[in-house]
């Protein structure tokens, strides 16, 4: 495999303060063309690595590198334009409408005293179109539901066009038609070469978009090809039930977790 666009070797994070690392000794490789699923239980650090992995949160040890370069060295619009990070949920300036927060996602591509110009336009539209919300462009941010928000979210991640994309829970608040659109937004990423990091709660998400897993315990990290790594025992292990892996008739892997039963 050719030489990964973002990768971390060694990677820990203690919150200032804090008196355990969230997480230490981690690798990371991110390739081009590949997507990479992170998985794990509520708190575990999902969120916490990819803003190490941004550039957006300083790791206490390690560093994360674009193409080798420390992301510590690139200022804002540098790693902006080298990696593109949706964040689980922001506050937004509720007063623009859809389009103009989108196109907020070029700011990396211009100087200070620019204006959008008819290309960032085009880039924010296509990115819209993706992912089937262009008819939302003129609507107040503010008048959206919360999965329509954070689609709107992820459109100006992608509008960014950067290399690297790192999405934190793209699929949260989503209903099931567009959790898929999501998922097909993000392979269509992939196939096209740009390098793909998403945090999910949902194991099938992983199997859905093939790739890369990086499954985080609250004792051990397990990474490799999302199809050999992801087992009913490692889900086990991380998740504290039973989850078994189903073939659908379609011929899909599922993790189908053990909810119980009605009494
Ligand atoms: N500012 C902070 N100070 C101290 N600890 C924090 C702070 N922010 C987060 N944490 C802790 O860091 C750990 C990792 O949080 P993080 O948000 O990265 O987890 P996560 O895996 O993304 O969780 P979730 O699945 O619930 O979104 C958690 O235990 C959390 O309580």
């Amino acid at each position: 495999m050719s030489a990964p666009l973002l990768a971390a070797q060694g990677l820990a994070f203690t919150h200032p303060g804090g008196r355990r690392p969230v997480f230490e000794g981690l690798d990371v490789a991110m390739h081009a063309g590949r997507v990479l699923t992170i998985l794990g239980p509520n708190g575990v650090g999902k969120s916490t690595l990819l803003r190490c992995l941004a550039g957006l949160a300083r790791p206490s040890t390690g560093t994360a590198l674009f193409e080798g370069t420390s992301l510590q060295v690139l200022n804002d619009a540098q790693r902006a334009r080298r990696i593109a990070f949706m964040a689980q949920s922001a506050v937004e300036a509720f007063s623009f409408t859809v389009t103009d927060i989108v196109l907020t996602g070029r700011a990396a591509h211009l100087t200070l005293f620019d204006r959008p110009r008819a290309a960032d336009r085009e880039s924010a539209a296509r990115a819209l179109q993706r992912l089937g919300i262009a008819h939302l462009a003129h609507r107040p941010m503010q008048a959206l539901s919360g999965g329509e928000q954070q689609m709107v979210r992820m459109a100006r991640a992608l509008a960014q066009n950067s290399p690297v994309l790192l999405l934190d829970e793209p699929t949260a608040h989503l209903d099931l038609a567009n959790q898929r659109q999501v998922l097909d937004t993000v392979r269509s990423l992939a196939a096209e070469g740009f390098a793909v990091g998403m945090s999910s709660h949902d194991p099938s998400h992983a199997l859905a978009c093939g790739g890369d897993v990086l499954v985080l315990g609250h004792t051990r990290a397990v990474a490799g090809p999302a199809d050999e790594v992801i087992t009913p025992a490692l889900l086990r292990e991380a998740y504290g039930l039973p989850i078994d892996i189903l073939r659908t008739p379609l011929g899909r892997d599922v993790a189908v977790p053990d909810f119980g039963m009605p009494h």
